[in-house]
C-alpha cells in the first residue's frame, strides 16, 4: 500500500483503539524496564499527540530519575532541532500543533544515550512509517544513533506493507506488547 493511504489507515485505527491505554502502559513500563534506558543519563522523546503512546509518564520519570530530557522543534529546511525540556521550560504550540521550546541555538544537542523514535508502523526488523515529513530520517542520517520505537498492536507488522525506500532510516528496538 502507499505510505500515504496507509498513514491514513493508522491514524484512524488508532483514533479508535478500545485498548490503548491498556497497551500504552504495558510499552510505556517495558521501556523503563530497558538497560538502554536505565542506562541513559540523556533521552530524547517527543511531546506525544493524543493519537500517540503518551510519552507524559516516560517524561516524568526521566526527569525522576534525574535524566536530561530533550524534545524536537521543527526547524526550515524540515530540519529538527532537540532543546533541553524540564519542568519549567514553556512550550509553545507550533503551526502543526505540536508543543516545542523556543528555539535558542546554544542549547541544541545532536547526540542522545536513547533516542525514541515517533511512528505510525514499524516491522520486527525496525523499518518505520513516520508522519511524513521525513524529520527524522533526515536527523538520523546525519547524526546517527540508539533508537528505540513503542509500537501499540495495530502499529506492528511482521513485513512493511508499504514502500520501504533507501533514505529510510531503521529503529534499532521496536517494543511491542509481546516483543
Ligand atoms: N509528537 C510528535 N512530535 C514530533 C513528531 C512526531 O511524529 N510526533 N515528528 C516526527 O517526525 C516531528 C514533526 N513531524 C511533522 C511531520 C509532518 C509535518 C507536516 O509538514 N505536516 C503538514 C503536511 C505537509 C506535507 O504533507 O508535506 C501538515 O500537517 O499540514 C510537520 C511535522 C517532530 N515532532
Ligand atoms: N536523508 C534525507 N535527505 C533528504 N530527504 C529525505 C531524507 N530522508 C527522507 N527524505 C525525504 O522526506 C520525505 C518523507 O519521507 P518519509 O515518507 O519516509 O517520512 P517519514 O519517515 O514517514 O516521516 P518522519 O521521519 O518525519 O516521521 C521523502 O519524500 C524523502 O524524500
Amino acid at each position: 500500500m502507499e505510505k500515504k493511504a496507509l498513514r491514513q489507515i493508522l491514524i484512524q485505527k488508532m483514533a479508535q483503539l478500545p485498548t490503548k491505554n491498556q497497551e500504552e502502559q504495558q510499552l510505556q513500563q517495558k521501556l523503563l524496564a530497558l538497560p538502554q534506558w536505565q542506562q541513559a543519563t540523556t533521552v530524547a522523546l517527543t511531546i506525544s499527540q493524543a493519537l500517540e503512546v503518551a510519552t507524559q509518564p516516560l517524561i516524568t520519570q526521566a526527569w525522576a530519575a534525574e535524566k536530561q530530557v530533550y524534545v524536537p522543534k521543527v526547524m526550515p529546511k524540515r530540519q529538527l532541532a532537540f532543546l533541553p525540556y524540564t519542568s519549567t521550560t514553556p512550550l509553545v504550540k507550533s503551526k502543526f500543533g505540536l508543543y516545542e521550546p523556543a528555539y535558542q541555538a546554544d542549547l541544541v544537542v545532536t547526540k542522545f544515550d536513547l533516542l525514541l523514535l515517533p511512528g505510525l508502523a514499524f516491522t520486527a526488523a525496525g523499518q518505520r512509517l513516520g508522519f511524513g515529513g521525513g524529520y527524522y530520517d533526515r536527523f538520523l542520517a546525519q547524526h546517527p544513533q540508539t533508537t528505540v520505537s513503542l509500537a501499540l498492536t495495530p502499529q506492528f507488522y511482521v513485513t512493511a506493507d508499504w514502500p520501504v525506500e533507501p533514505f529510510d532510516i531503521t529503529v534499532d528496538q521496536v517494543i511491542t506488547v509481546s516483543r
